[in-house]
């Protein structure tokens, strides 16, 4: 049932590289501990890359996209049409994380993992469709075993290229109507809560609307028990194909090498599955932002990530992985360039 890959060892972070950074960080023009955040995020990414001397220069950043059958229960503020709108859109260059790629000078490419769209090529647009969207998981199975398999092999490919590429960081961004719903059912699975927890408004619903996700939810969840301690039948039962594509990602970065910079509530549920199938992929993943919305916080507890931003944004796409690569930039350039002080003739305390 599951890809042979799934199961290869997770690459081991490298600490002799993080003992000499984090002695060179000792020895940098500077009180001890004085850059915070950024001296941690130096040292992690040493550790990662395997370099004393770490470096955010290529970035991969893969857009899976994908239909969601739950959307006919009315669980999202907008049609589902703008699934397959925006996949248009991301090729067109007009989408926030298309804007947020070009700015930082990464390379981005969109997947369908099995959205609604017509066939038919679109610049920049890779095909590896699961199906024409999932089936509606308020009444059945979101996805097929050999559906998963495709989607999770979609996320394999996407880091492939990446590594192929010479990517320093990888990360994935989410498209696709409705998916707050089944990133909120297996939010609600692994971390055993109640969807009055994890539901939120996603794209704008308002109360009432979010008691109506909250509704459908319950109802989903009803149907199995168990699943907490199966994360990949979790999310064949009640995840998406981009989510179970991202799961995919997640797993191949912490093999092949890669760290990943992790976005929003969506991205985050599936780096939850992904831990849950393979703790040791954790050390892999960075978290970029927190998210407005709510149910995000749970989730990022239970993964033991305090991200480095919090903006109020609510977008995925991965835009707010996007808006933290400068800080990802800053960490190395310091690390990387600042006067020791032997070498600038600074007295120590
Ligand atoms: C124009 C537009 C662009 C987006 N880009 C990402 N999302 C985000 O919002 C959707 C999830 O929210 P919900 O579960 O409420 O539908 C996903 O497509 C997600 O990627 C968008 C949503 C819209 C409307
Ligand atoms: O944080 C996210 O990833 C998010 C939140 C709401 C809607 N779409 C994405």
């Amino acid at each position: 049932m599951k890809p042979d890959w799934l199961n290869d060892p997770v690459k081991l972070p490298d600490q002799t590289c993080a003992s000499l950074a984090s002695a060179r960080q000792g020895q940098l023009t500077k009180p001890a501990g004085s850059l915070g955040r950024l001296e941690e995020l130096a040292i992690r990414l040493s550790a990662l890359q395997g370099a004393e001397y770490p470096s955010i220069e290529k970035i991969h950043i893969t857009v899976f996209a994908a239909d969601h059958g739950v959307a006919a229960a009315g669980v999202s503020a907008f049609p589902q049409e703008v699934t397959v709108q925006m996949v248009a859109n991301f090729s067109a260059g007009g989408a926030a994380i298309s804007v947020l790629a070009k700015h930082n000078e990464a390379h981005l490419e969109v997947v369908d993992v099995g959205t609604l769209r017509e066939p038919g090529d679109l610049p920049g647009v890779i095909s590896q469709r699961a199906g024409a969207g999932t089936a509606n998981l308020q009444v059945e199975d979101a996805m097929r075993v050999e559906q998963l398999t495709i989607a999770l092999n979609a996320g394999r490919a996407a880091v492939l290229r990446a590594k192929e590429r010479g990517a320093d960081l990888f990360i994935g961004g989410d498209m696709g109507i409705g998916n707050t719903t089944p990133a909120a059912a297996l939010g609600c699975v692994l971390l055993n809560a109640d969807p009055g927890q994890l539901a939120g408004p996603g794209t704008g619903l308002d109360s009432e609307g979010v008691a109506h996700k909250a509704k459908v939810l319950r109802e989903a969840l009803s149907r199995y028990d168990n699943l907490n301690n199966q994360p990949l039948e979790a999310l064949r039962c009640l995840g998406g194909f981009e989510i179970a594509a991202l799961v995919g990602a997640y797993i191949s970065c912490a093999q092949l090498g890669i760290p990943a910079l992790v976005d929003g509530y969506i991205t985050t549920a599936a780096a939850l599955v992904a831990v849950r199938e393979q703790p040791e992929i954790r050390d892999w993943l960075l978290f970029s932002h927190q998210s407005a919305e709510p149910g995000h916080q749970a989730m990022l507890k239970s993964l033991d990530a305090n991200p480095l931003l919090s903006l109020g944004m609510r977008l995925g796409e991965g835009s707010g992985a996007a808006v933290a690569i400068p800080l990802l930039k800053a960490a190395c350039e310091l690390h990387n360039n600042m006067a020791t002080f032997a070498d600038a003739g600074v007295t120590e305390s």
